[in-house]
């Protein structure tokens, strides 16, 4: 079965689902290589105006890494791990086509870094956003706090960082990171009319803004920012801490 599913709209919009219900929408490596060629198709692609990342179902948009298959890397796999998907989100985070998160429920630990990456997130009212890896013994991995302090004041970012809660939709909209909270009747539908206006211009035209837009993060400064986040998250990874977080989740579960 498919991991994640790519459809190419008439308008130009490419929907990116990841599609694996089951671990309600997890991260591992072949979503990771499936969205990294998906980046790299928008980029060079001339008819791709605009690219969406969502998840199958109503109950998550991404519950982060998968930690079945995560939770017993040892400390270089687990750098291994956290860079190659840092370098995905920060491909995402520059490419010179809007992006979208449109957020169909749950989104926690990585999966709000996913949504950090794009330009634009758009959330079904309800919703849960859990920038929650501090409660985990480890920190954002994939340089979501990075790009987090870039997109929202200092304050409300640290806050966010710190407290390490789910917070709701309409809470996050107040705090600036959710854009539109959506009714999620057919949330699709209610997606693409708030894309409208942008899918009206031409793809020069939103190329030439999202490179003016993203200029700022490609100067060695903000990379060693970037991965400086990683790395520290790496070395939390094999903590006792993480490791009992993990087993407790898994014993709920
Ligand atoms: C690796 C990078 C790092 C980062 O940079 O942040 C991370 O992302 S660490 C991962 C952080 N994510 C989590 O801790 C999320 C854990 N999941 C949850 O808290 C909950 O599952 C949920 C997302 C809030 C959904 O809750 P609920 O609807 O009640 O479903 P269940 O908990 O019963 O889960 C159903 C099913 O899915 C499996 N699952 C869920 N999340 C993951 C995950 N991240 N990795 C692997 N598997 C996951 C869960 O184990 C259940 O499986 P079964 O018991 O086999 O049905």
């Amino acid at each position: 079965m498919e991991v994640a599913i790519v459809e190419h709209d008439s308008d130009g919009v490419v929907w990116f689902t990841i599609h694996r219900p089951e671990k309600r929408n997890a991260i591992d490596f072949e979503v990771m290589d499936k969205l990294e060629e998906t980046i790299a198709m928008a980029e060079k692609n001339d008819n791709v105006k605009m690219l969406v990342i969502t998840g199958t179902g109503d109950e998550a948009f991404c519950s982060g890494g998968d930690l079945s298959n995560f939770q017993h890397l040892q400390a270089e796999a687990a750098k291994q791990m956290l860079e190659k998907m840092g370098k995905i989100l920060y491909s995402l985070l520059t490419l010179p086509k809007p992006t979208v998160a449109l957020i169909n429920g749950t989104a926690i630990g990585g999966g709000c870094e996913l949504a950090t990456a794009c330009d634009f997130r758009y959330a079904k009212g309800g919703s849960k956003i859990g920038f929650v890896q501090g409660k985990l013994g480890i920190t954002t991995g994939w340089g979501g706090a990075t790009m987090l302090l870039e997109k929202l004041p200092y304050t409300q970012a640290l806050d966010i960082l710190l407290r390490a809660e789910r917070i709701s939709a309409e809470k996050m909209r107040e705090y600036g990171w959710v854009h539109a909270v959506l009714p999620g009747d057919n949330l699709r539908e209610e997606c693409r009319n708030l894309l409208a206006p942008y899918l009206s211009q031409s793809v020069s035209v939103l190329r030439a803004y999202k490179v003016a837009a993203t200029e700022k993060w490609k100067n060695s400064e903000f990379q060693t920012r970037f991965f400086a986040e990683i790395a520290r998250c790496a070395k939390l990874w094999g903590s006792e801490e993480h490791k009992r977080a993990i087993e407790s989740f898994f014993k709920k579960s």
